[in-house]
C-alpha cells in the first residue's frame, strides 16, 4: 500500500500560463488587501455602501466564467500539491496569509504575518484560523516528506494567545510512520520567540483506502475537462 502522494506517479503538470499566474496572484492579493480594509476601515455608512455596490459589480465580471467543485483551476496540479487557493498557502486566496512553507532538514518552517480577518478575540488570532494553519502546516511537513494522507485526527494546546500584525514562526517534522500513516507534530510561536510555542499539536495523517479516494477524487477533472490524475484509481498504489 502506498504511502506517498496517490498522484506522486504521475508527472507534473507543465507551468501553468505566466500570465494567468501574475493575474491571479495579483487579484488575490488585491482580495487579500480587501478584505483586511473591510475589517479595520471606519469610513462613513455611506460611503461603504458606494463601495459594496462597486464590489458587486466586479464579483458579477468574475462570474462570468466560474468552475465547479469537481474542476481543478488551470494553476493547480495535484502530483505536486501546486493550489494556488488553498485558504493557508493559496496566492490566489484573499483570506489566506498566504504562508509558504520550505523544508529545512527534518523539520518544515513557515513565516507569517496575521491580520483583523484572521481575529478571534480582539488583537489576537481565532482559535480556529490557528487550527487551521496547524492543519496545513502538519500536513505539508508530511507532504513535504514524500508522505500524504488527509487528516484523521488534530490535536492542539493554546499556551498562549497568538497576536496579530506580529511575525509568526511555524515548524513541525514527523514523529512517527506505519503503514497508511504518519503523526506529526508541530508549533506556531512568535518568530522573536521561536522557542516559546503559543499552540502546539499534533496529528494522524492517513492515506485513505482506494474506495474512498474513488468516492472523494473520483469525479475530478482539470480544467479542460480531462480526468484528474488519480481518476479511475483501483488499487490505492499508483493513482
Ligand atoms: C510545497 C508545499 C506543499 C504543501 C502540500 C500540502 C499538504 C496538504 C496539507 C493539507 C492539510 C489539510 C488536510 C485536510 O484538510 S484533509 C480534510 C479533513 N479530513 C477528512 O476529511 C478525513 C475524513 N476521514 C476519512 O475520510 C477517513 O477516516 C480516513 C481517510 C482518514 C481514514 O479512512 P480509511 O478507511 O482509509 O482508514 P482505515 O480505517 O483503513 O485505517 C487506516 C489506518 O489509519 C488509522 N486511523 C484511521 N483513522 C484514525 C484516527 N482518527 N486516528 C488515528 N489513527 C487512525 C487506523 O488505525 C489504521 O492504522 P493501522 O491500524 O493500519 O495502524
Amino acid at each position: 500500500m502506498t504511502t506517498t502522494s496517490p498522484w506522486a506517479e504521475h508527472p507534473a503538470a507543465p507551468d501553468p500560463d505566466p500570465d494567468l499566474q501574475a493575474a491571479v496572484t495579483e487579484l488575490g492579493a488585491a482580495v487579500r488587501d480587501l478584505l483586511e480594509t473591510t475589517v479595520t476601515t471606519t469610513v462613513p455608512a455611506g460611503e461603504q455602501a458606494a463601495v459594496a455596490a462597486g464590489v458587486r459589480g466586479l464579483t458579477a465580471r468574475l462570474a462570468a466564467a466560474t468552475r465547479g467543485r469537481h474542476t481543478l483551476s488551470a494553476l493547480d496540479d495535484l502530483p505536486t500539491f501546486r493550489r494556488t487557493y488553498s485558504p493557508v498557502t493559496g496566492v490566489g486566496n484573499g483570506f489566506a496569509p498566504p504562508v509558504q512553507f520550505r523544508r529545512e532538514g527534518d523539520t518544515v518552517v513557515g513565516e507569517t504575518v496575521l491580520g483583523l480577518r484572521h481575529e478571534g478575540p480582539p488583537a489576537h488570532c481565532h482559535g480556529g484560523v490557528s487550527a487551521l494553519l496547524m492543519d496545513q502546516l502538519l500536513g505539508s511537513a508530511a507532504f513535504l516528506a514524500g508522505r500524504w494522507g488527509m487528516t484523521a485526527h488534530l490535536v492542539l494546546t493554546y499556551h498562549g494567545a497568538v497576536p496579530l500584525q506580529t511575525p509568526l514562526v511555524l515548524t513541525a517534522r514527523i514523529t512517527e510512520t506505519s503503514g497508511r500513516k504518519t503523526v506529526v507534530t508541530g508549533g506556531i510561536a512568535l518568530a522573536a520567540e521561536p522557542d516559546r510555542e503559543l499552540v502546539s499539536g499534533e496529528a494522524v495523517f492517513v492515506s485513505p483506502r482506494p474506495e474512498l479516494l474513488e468516492l472523494y477524487f473520483g469525479a475530478l477533472t482539470t480544467a479542460d475537462g480531462s480526468p484528474a490524475p488519480g481518476h479511475g484509481a483501483t488499487d490505492g498504489t499508483a493513482l
